[in-house]
């Protein structure tokens, strides 16, 4: 399998490659150049896996070039219940995204199970070990660069702490994650590991990460890398789970099934749109936002207009707080029929804070082919809908699951199976979650002293360059 650039300006590289490449040459997004199809049968025989053998079956048809039992025993030893074991129902222990049922037709299915309680684990444990491969044979290092408006970054460390060869600089709002969070990241002491505070926005952290991916000399002298769904691998890892959660609801294999996406940066949910080119039958993918709404107006209306720093809002569900979804390039990309000449046109202008609006033709494709709705939810929804699921169902969901059970309402149509993906645990977002319940979010019996552990990270202001002389300071080359 190759794999190309959506803007058309990269030869064709393998998986290890661009695995280790972050952002393509041309400044824009490697995706496979075509999508592995499953047929029927073929989706029947995967009903019944367990999750690391579904995880193979998926994730190898996109990597021909690490060995397949070399590439099976990083997957075992990834997806294991000691490593996923936050769960919520001890019955449920041995499962990996679990799948809760509140009704005959709507479903939660837990992503947030592994060590930093939310969804980025699911890829980014595997993205650790398959650095650690692949870095080991060819006997290279990797410096990542990271952004995170909360969770990507622990997500990162966590995968990446002790690893040969890996060192990670991570970019985060200054002020702005919660204090959870922030203690998650900034308690690490390890040595690979940095965390920069960016007296900014997450917007601003993220066109940092590409400033610096788009300096080609300094990309290469300081072997950057990245970790946020920029990177392909984080999100092929990311489809797994659509395909364990439509085989956990659908009536029958074939049957349609729609899933609703809490979505910010677009990771998770141009997962689903790539599990449902591959021949899953997700019927409708249902993007939910807060009150940073960029990508629900887009859904609604064929425009995309990026907001400045000043029209992005602090909320309450603030790992979302995004007005520049990088991921969306891929899926629009696959919009325009891969034509990489009229995305970079498009995305030229994006990289400028420059908005679009797609012709009438091509926005309704976007709902009759690919399957898109989406709704956004303020903070008085948010804090409803947290109580109404515990009230209703006795389940505690996190700020940005509740986003997602706003939208799934929204759109629910009670003949088709609808799963809402979790995509943090309750304890990290206390605040909000006491304002709604009255009472403190349950909090894994490891976790409880978090807060108390001494914290360390710098402060940079929103400038590429001064990145850049924090990196070179820290990497011998
Ligand atoms: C808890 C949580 N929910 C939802 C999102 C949005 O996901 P995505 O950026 O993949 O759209 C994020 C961050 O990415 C997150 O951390
Ligand atoms: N919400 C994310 C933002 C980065 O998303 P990514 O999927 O591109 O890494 C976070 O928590 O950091």
């Amino acid at each position: 399998m190759n794999y190309i650039s959506t803007r058309g300006g990269m030869a064709p590289q393998r998986f290890s490659d661009i695995l280790l490449g972050g952002l393509a040459p041309d400044g824009g997004l490697a995706i496979a150049e075509r999508y592995p199809r499953f047929s029927l049968d073929e989706l029947q025989s995967l009903a019944s896996l367990s999750y690391p053998e579904l995880a193979f079956q998926v994730i190898s048809r996109f990597v021909d070039d690490i060995p397949a039992d070399q590439l099976k025993a990083l997957i075992d030893r990834t997806y294991t219940a000691k490593v996923y074991c936050h769960g919520r129902d001890p019955a449920q222990a041995n499962q990996i995204t679990p799948v809760v049922r509140l009704d005959d037709t709507l479903f939660i299915q837990e992503l947030s199970n592994g060590p930093t309680l939310a969804f980025k684990d699911m890829a980014m444990q595997l993205l650790g070990n398959l650095f650690e491969h692949v870095l080991t044979q060819r006997g290279q290092e990797i410096n990542i660069v990271g952004a995170t408006s909360g969770d990507t970054g622990s997500a990162a460390e966590y995968a990446m702490r002790g690893k040969h060869g890996v060192r990670v600089f991570m970019l985060s709002p200054f002020g702005k994650m919660s204090p959870f969070q922030r203690a998650q990241m900034f308690s690490l002491q390890d040595e690979n590991i940095y965390n920069i505070s960016v007296k900014s926005m997450f917007d601003a952290c993220q066109d940092m990460v590409k400033a610096v991916n788009n300096d080609a000399a300094f990309k290469a002298r300081y072997k950057v890398g990245a970790v946020n769904s920029i990177n392909w691998g984080r999100v092929v890892a990311q489809a797994v789970y659509y395909f364990k959660g439509y085989f956990a609801v659908a009536q029958k294999v074939g049957e349609p099934v729609d899933f609703c996406v809490p979505s910010g940066n677009f990771g998770n949910v141009c997962a689903g749109h790539i599990a449902r080119q591959m021949g899953l039958p997700i019927r409708r993918l249902i993007v939910a936002t807060n009150e940073n709404d960029v990508l629900d107006e887009f859904f609604k209306t064929g425009g995309y207009h990026p907001r400045g720093l000043d029209r992005t809002y602090e909320t309450s569900s603030p790992s979302m707080d995004i007005t520049k979804a990088s991921n969306l390039e891929r899926f629009v990309f696959d919009l325009l029929d891969r034509d990489a000449t009229k995305l970079a046109e498009l995305w030229c202008g994006v990289d400028k804070n420059q908005g679009f609006d797609l012709a009438p033709e091509v926005f309704a494709r976007m709902h009759d082919e690919f399957g898109f709705r989406s709704e956004k939810s303020s903070h008085a929804d948010r804090v409803a809908n947290i109580r109404e699921v515990f009230q209703r169902y006795g389940l505690q969901i996190d700020p940005h699951t509740a986003d997602g059970y706003k939208a799934a309402k929204a759109h629910r149509d009670t003949a088709v199976p609808m799963v809402i993906l979790e995509t943090a645990l309750p304890a990290k977002f206390e605040e909000t979650m006491r304002e709604a319940l009255d009472q403190a979010p349950q909090r894994p019996v490891d976790l409880q002293d978090l807060e108390a552990q001494p914290q360390r990270f710098d402060v940079l202001e929103a400038d590429a360059e001064a990145l850049k002389r924090y990196v070179a300071e820290r990497v011998p080359v």
